[in-house]
This record gives structure tokens, sequence and C-alpha cells, in this order.
């Protein structure tokens, strides 16, 4: 059985505020959407996928959710660590024994990342290039790390690992390692995500400003 995959979704009136320099907070909003859109699409094109659940309280992100039959979690207290505790015991609950974190905000993701994250032996996390972050994660009934998303969580996953005599698998992917949160993260979006949702509105975005960010 594959592991049924959560996706935490904020507001996306509240999303990407990291690329408020370059983006106006409609065009951010829009943004937030056309990612959870390409997660979606991409996670449909993996056939050996069973379930896929969004976990946010976003009308429109319910809304995308429902388009790729996705089941939606309520994050009711908008608290990403929480509401992802609270889907996961209730997936442990229906007797699937595990459970994927899927950030939605990877626009590089291929389906061959989303295969890799799904056959990864729990524990397991895909950190954020930055070194710092979290933006994937695996985990089992049997090896339950608690989620700790948030600043720095890479180090907090490695500790929780350890404090419960867990061996933490890391899992190396170009498509679960590049997250789009600042100006720096674009032009490999442009350059390399073709004709997603994302990479065509931003690049719309950014026909009309002189000075495109240099990426890191
Ligand atoms: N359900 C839910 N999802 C969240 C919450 N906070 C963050 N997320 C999601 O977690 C992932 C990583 O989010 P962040 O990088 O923290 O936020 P962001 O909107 O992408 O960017 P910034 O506003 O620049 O921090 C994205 O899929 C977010 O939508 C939350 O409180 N509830
Ligand atoms: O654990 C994390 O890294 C946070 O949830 C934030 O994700 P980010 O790398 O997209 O900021």
């Amino acid at each position: 059985m594959t592991p049924h995959v959560l996706i935490p979704v904020k507001r996306f009136s509240e999303a990407k505020t990291r690329l408020s320099a370059v983006l106006g907070h409609t065009e951010r909003r829009h943004l937030a959407a056309a990612l959870l859109h390409d997660t979606l699409a991409t996670l449909a094109r993996v056939s050996m996928l069973e379930s896929v659940g969004v976990v946010t309280d976003d009308p429109q992100a319910i809304e995308i959710a429902h388009i790729f039959g996705a089941e939606v979690h309520p994050d009711a207290t908008r608290d990403l660590n929480p509401a992802l505790e609270a889907a996961r015991s209730r997936i442990f609950a229906r007797g699937i024994e595990r459970v994927a974190v899927l950030h939605a905000d990877l626009p590089l993701l291929s389906a061959s990342d989303v295969v890799a994250l799904i056959c990864a032996r729990a524990p397991a996390i895909a950190p954020a290039r930055d070194g710092i972050g979290t933006n994937a994660m695996v985990t089992s009934l049997r090896a339950p790390l608690a989620f700790h998303f948030g600043p720095h969580s890479k180090r907090a996953h490695q500790r929780a690992a350890q404090r419960h005599d867990l061996t933490l698998q890391t899992l190396d992917h170009l498509g679960l390692a590049h997250d789009l949160d600042s100006p720096q993260d674009i032009p490999a979006v442009l350059a390399q995500a073709a004709n997603s949702r994302s990479a065509t509105l931003l690049r719309k975005a950014l026909a009309t400003r002189a000075q495109l960010p240099v990426a890191s």
C-alpha cells in the first residue's frame, strides 16, 4: 500500500510573503493556487499512488483538491504541525500505515520525485536546498516521527528521530529540494519548469519587471 500523501496548504491570501519584493498580493495568491494545481497534477501522473489529501481551510484550495479527487483535511486552527498530526491520526486510524507530507511549493517536482518519496523507508525527510528546512517527509505507524515543520525543521526532525532511536533516511532529489520561497529561487523555475501553471504565471508577471532576480 502506498502512503497517503498529505499536502498542507495555508490560506492563499497569506502565502508566499517572501516573494513580496517581486510579486504583488494578487499575484502571490494566484501563484500559491497555481503551485497547488501543479503539485496535484504531478501526483495524478503517479499511477501507483492510492490516496492524496490536502490539509487546508482555504476555500479555493478545497475546490482545487476536489477537481483532482483529493480528500480535504481541516486546518481549523491554521497551525501547520497540529493540523498535520490530526490528519495523520485519522489516516492511521483507517488502517493506512504510512503517511507522506509534501509541501505545495515545489515547482520542479516530477513524477519520479514523488515515486522516490512514496517508496522511501520511513522515517525519511527531503531537506530543502537551503539545508535548513524540510520540504517532504514519510512516516509510518511504527515510526511516527513528530512533525516539526517551521524554522530549522531539518535539525528538529533529525533530533526527534535521534530521541526515539529511529534511523532517519534523507531524500536528495532536485524536485523535492527546490522550494519557491524567495526571489532567488525564481530563475531556476523559469528555466526548468517549462509549461507548468506556476512557471507560466511567473513569466507573465515578471515580463513587465525591468530586472529579474539573480539565481542563488
Ligand atoms: N494547512 C496549513 N499549511 C501551511 C501552514 N503554514 C504553511 N503551510 C504550507 O506549508 C508549506 C510551506 O509553507 P511556507 O514556506 O511556510 O509558507 P509559504 O506561503 O510557502 O511562504 P512564506 O509566506 O514566504 O513563508 C506550503 O505548502 C504552505 O502552504 C498552515 O498554518 N496550515
Ligand atoms: O519546515 C519547513 O522548512 C517550513 O515548513 C517552511 O518551509 P519552507 O522551506 O517552504 O519555508
